[in-house]
């Protein structure tokens, strides 16, 4: 099947079955789709842009004084060289925030690691306040989102909410591609650890979607989400939903590309159920995938740990972690 672009879906239709149907049949055949109508405002997005690149425009030195090396919890910068997938470097330069906590006084497992403050840079204070803001608001939609597609698969809209109670665990970065000749790697092909993720991108292409065997390009559209199914909604579904492969190309010398993405998780203690979805469906899904080079994990700090630890090889020298979460993130 040939598909030339996304589907759409209307965020504030989805209380109607005909929506919920369109955002069944895009999660499932594609795992990937716009979402509109969320209700974010075009202004407060361009400010989130603005001040992203004000963040990247700071000198090496302010960056460098947020540093994910300098972070006990995967927070903070990375120039390019602090990332990797499939095992090559990532040309992408980013900074990494996630739900604002105290860390754990005497860990109990590996993943406990991922619970921490945040770092922020002392000379941009609209930074912290326009992400924290966003990520507040992109939850309370991720949330219903979720909902709305536990729905559209026959369960009961709340049938994932035991896994994240009032508090998700959420991850964000703001990433600026600068143009490159020397690799095409933006970011390598990958699949996203959590529920749901949201990208939102400026007007540079790059983003590319693996469906049907070849790479579909996400073409930028002003005030939408590009939404995607992470592995933890393919365990959750059993494969019936499957966490799309993506990459980013980076762009020609001379361009720079920027976004925002947002992964939505469950909370990191908890361990995601198998739903018992209707025969129809099950009958249609492809089962969970098995890549030996990516186990997917039901328990959600183990998987989100797994890829941080494989991303960010050297803040991870940094970090406790047992040689068991080295294993499984290589
Ligand atoms: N937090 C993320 N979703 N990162 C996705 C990028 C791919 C990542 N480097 C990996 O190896 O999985
Ligand atoms: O920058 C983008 O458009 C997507 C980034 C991405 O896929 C990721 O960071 O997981
Ligand atoms: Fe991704």
């Amino acid at each position: 099947m040939t598909l030339s672009q996304l589907p759409t879906i209307s965020f504030k239709r989805l209380d109607t079955p005909e929506e919920r149907e369109k955002l069944r049949v895009a999660a499932s055949e594609v795992g990937f789709f716009y979402l509109v109508d969320h209700g974010l405002t075009t202004q407060q997005l361009d400010a989130v842009m603005t001040v992203s690149k004000q963040f990247f425009d700071l000198s090496e030195f302010e960056k460098k004084a947020v540093a994910m090396n300098r972070s006990a919890h995967f927070r903070g910068y990375n120039a390019v060289g602090g990332e990797r997938t499939g095992g090559a470097v990532d040309v992408r330069e980013q900074f990494d925030w996630m739900n604002e906590e105290s860390a754990v006084v005497a860990l109990q497992a590996s993943w406990q690691t991922l619970i921490g403050p945040n770092l922020w840079p002392t000379n941009l204070s609209e930074l912290r306040s326009k992400l924290l803001s966003l990520t507040e608001q992109q939850t309370r939609i991720a949330v219903t989102l979720l909902r709305a597609l536990c729905e559209s698969l026959g369960m009961a809209a709340d049938a994932l909410d035991g896994t994240f109670s009032d508090a998700p665990y959420t991850h964000s970065k703001i990433i600026k591609y600068p143009g490159t000749t020397a690799s095409t790697q933006g970011v390598g092909a990958h699949k996203d650890p959590g529920y749901l993720t949201f990208v939102l991108q400026d007007q540079q292409s790059g983003l590319q979607v693996e469906y049907d065997g070849h790479w579909l390009d996400v073409e930028p559209r002003a005030g939408s989400f590009v939404v995607n199914i992470g592995e933890l909604l393919e365990l959750a579904s059993d494969g019936f939903l499957q966490a799309t492969n993506h990459r980013v190309l980076a762009p020609e010398p001379g361009v720079e590309r920027y976004s925002v993405a947002y992964f939505m998780a469950a909370q990191l203690d908890s361990t995601v159920p198998v739903l018992d979805l209707p025969a129809e469906m099950k009958e249609k899904s492809k089962g969970v995938s098995t890549d030996p080079n990516n186990q997917l994990l039901s328990h959600v700090g183990e998987n989100v740990l797994k890829g941080r630890v494989r991303s960010h090889p050297d803040a991870a020298k940094h970090i406790y972690v047992t040689p068991q979460a080295h294993q499984n993130g290589t």
